[in-house]
Parts: structure tokens; sequence; C-alpha cells
């Protein structure tokens, strides 16, 4: 099997602190606190690796923190390209309280420069034609919102295949690149970002999936939560649910949907197949905290249980539940 190579320009140490319910503005004791490297490259490294694939992650690490990061690339056999810069990687902050609502800090990462984008893109020259590279997460302050599009298109000149799951004025960069990538991971909002406007409406939000998919993106994948996801490839559009809802923290749900994406699209899985398999890596990552997937026989059991319907049907059933609202 080949390589998968993951980019994460904005790695994290998150800090998850579990506490009965936040009170904002008030003093809060929380009862438990964990730290898992993260990023969302690294995670999608971290998932894939269990997964038994192949994984060399690239992007920036800060010097003096390096740690918990190497330990997990040596545990999981996962090969480590990223470039150590000055200074600390961030934490990020994650609160999770009783019923499950996550609370984001997300902070402010070492800044990096034109430099470390060179350097970045030197490495990644070792990407073989025919590879995937997985690009994730947001970028150091310093760097254009050009760079992420910019490493793409590096590695597209030598024949790669890429994967992006990145938001904001970068992802407007890469969708407005010469080439665009094979795949794409936005969530509903990060969506709603890029088009500029509200996708609440099923159909609107299918139609915005699809226009992209119609651009050349071969697949593009909208991540809804609780909701699923809706998968548009030139074999069709399907919505894929969430096997059983989990009360745990979701972070990095969308990256192990990502991971799963990623192996699918090096075995080659045809769309529903796909669908399955992302969102068998969702809920196996959500059965553990931190980026990690249970054994394979458990994510295939998952895998099977996956109910698929035709994104036709899922924009039929919101249109039935509002005429039924009416009624009542
Ligand atoms: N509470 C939940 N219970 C069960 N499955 C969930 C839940 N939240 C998310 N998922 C699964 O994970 C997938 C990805 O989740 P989501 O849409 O939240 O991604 P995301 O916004 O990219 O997440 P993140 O950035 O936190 O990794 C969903 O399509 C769904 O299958
Ligand atoms: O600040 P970014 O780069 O957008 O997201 C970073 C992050 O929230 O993404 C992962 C979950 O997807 C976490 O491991 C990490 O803290």
């Amino acid at each position: 099997m080949s390589r998968v190579h993951t980019v994460t320009l904005n790695p994290a140490i998150d800090q998850t602190v579990s506490l009965p319910h936040l009170a904002v503005g008030e003093v809060n004791r929380a009862t438990a606190v964990r730290h898992d490297p993260g990023g969302k490259g690294i995670n999608v490294a971290s998932v894939l690796a269990d997964w038994g694939v192949s994984v060399a992650a690239h992007g920036l690490l800060g010097r003096a923190n390096a740690a918990p990061f190497e330990a997990l690339f040596a545990q999981k056999s996962i090969a480590d390209r990223m470039l150590r810069v000055a200074g600390e990687t961030r934490t990020n902050v994650k609160i999770l309280e009783e019923d499950g609502r996550t609370t984001d800090l997300n902070l402010p990462g070492f800044p990096a420069d034109e430099g470390h984008l060179a350097a970045l893109a030197e490495g990644l020259g070792s990407v073989a034609a025919g590879e995937l590279v997985v690009i994730s997460g947001s970028q150091p302050a310093g760097l254009p919102a050009s760079a992420t599009a910019r490493l793409a298109a590096r590695v597209q000149e030598r024949g790669a295949r890429v994967l992006c799951d990145v938001s904001g004025a970068p992802l407007a960069e890469v969708l407005a690149a010469p080439v665009l990538p094979d795949a794409i991971k936005p969530n509903r909002h990060e969506l709603e970002g890029w088009v500029g406007r509200s996708l609440a409406d099923r159909a609107d939000l299918a139609a915005a999936a699809a226009a992209l998919a119609a651009r050349g993106i071969a697949l593009v994948v909208v991540s809804l939560g609780t909701e699923g996801a809706l998968f548009v490839s030139s074999d069709g559009a399907v919505v894929a649910r969430p096997v059983q809802l989990s009360r745990g923290s979701t972070v990095g749900a969308g990256d192990a949907m990502v991971a799963g994406l990623a192996s699918a699209l090096v075995e080659g899985l045809p769309l529903r197949a796909t669908a399955a398999r992302a969102t068998a890596f969702a809920a196996a990552k959500l059965q553990n905290p931190g980026p990690h997937l249970p054994g394979v026989d458990q994510v295939r059991a998952l895998e099977a249980r996956v109910e698929r319907m035709a994104a036709a049907d899922w924009i039929r059933a919101a249109g039935r539940t509002a005429d039924q609202g009416e009624r009542t």
C-alpha cells in the first residue's frame, strides 16, 4: 500500500478539561484533565497508522515541547518529517461538560515565515507520484493565506493526490487555485464561510457540494456533526448517519473521518463504501479519548452498521418533516 503524507502547519497539544457544567464568568472546578498530542493532520496520521497505513507526518513543531509528538510517532511508527521551529507548540483547551458539550479554546501557535514554507515544500519533495497528501488545519500567524494552496500545488506537480481539510482564507485560496484538490472535507460551518451564506436548508447544502464536485473535485464531503455527513462524487450523492450518538468529547471526530476518507481513496473504494468507511472511523474514534482507533475488527463491525441514503431522499425527508410541522 502506498504511503500517505499528512501536513500540519499548526499542531497543538489538546488539553481536555472535564467538568460537570461550565459556568462562564465563574470559578469552575475540573474533575479531570488529559493531554493529547494533536492538531488536525497529526490526528489524521495517528488514526491512519492505527488502521495499518504507512504514514509520514510533515509540518511544523515547536522544539521546546516536541516530546509527546515524538512519543506518538515512535509508538505508531509514523515517519517524523516535522520541521522543528523555535518555541513551543500551542496548547488548545477543550472544555468537556458532562452532557458532552465541548468548548474549544484554540490558542495562537508559534509564528512562521516564508523560510519555513520553503523548507516544508522541500521536505514534500519526498512525496511520490500517486501518493496521497492530506493537508489539515489552521496556519500559524506570519504565513500568507496562500500557504496551504502553495504546498498543495507543490505536491500536485509531483503527481500526488491532495485531500484538504482547511477553512477560512486558506480554503478560499485552495478553491481558487488553477489545480483543485482531489478531495475536501469542510463541515457545514466552514462551507457556509466559503459560500458566504447559510446552508441550513438541505437542498442548498447539497447544491453547494454538488457545484464544487462539478468544478472537478472528485470527492466533496460535508460533515454535519450529529446529523452525519454528505458525500458527493461522480457516483452520486449519499448521506451517512452516525452509527450511535456520543456524549464524550467529539474533538477529532472530523479528523478521524478524514483519515477514513484517506484510506478509502488509497483503496479506491466507491462512494457508498467510502461513506461507510469514513463514518465508521469517526464512530470508532469517538469510543475513546484521543486520536486513536480501536482494533480493525471493531472498526469493520461499525462499518457494516452505517446507514446510508441517497441525498435526494434525505432532502425529501426534511421537506416532509417541515410539512408535518406546519400541519400540527
Ligand atoms: N456527537 C456525535 N455522536 C456521534 N457521531 C458524531 C458526533 N459528532 C460527530 N460525529 C461523527 O463525526 C463526523 C465528523 O464530525 P463533525 O461534523 O463534527 O466534524 P468536524 O466539525 O470536522 O469536527 P472536528 O473539527 O471537531 O474534528 C460526523 O459526520 C459524524 O459521523
Ligand atoms: O486551530 P485548528 O488548526 O483549526 O484546529 C486545531 C484543533 O482544534 O483541531 C483538532 C481537532 O480537529 C485538535 O486536535 C486541535 O486542537
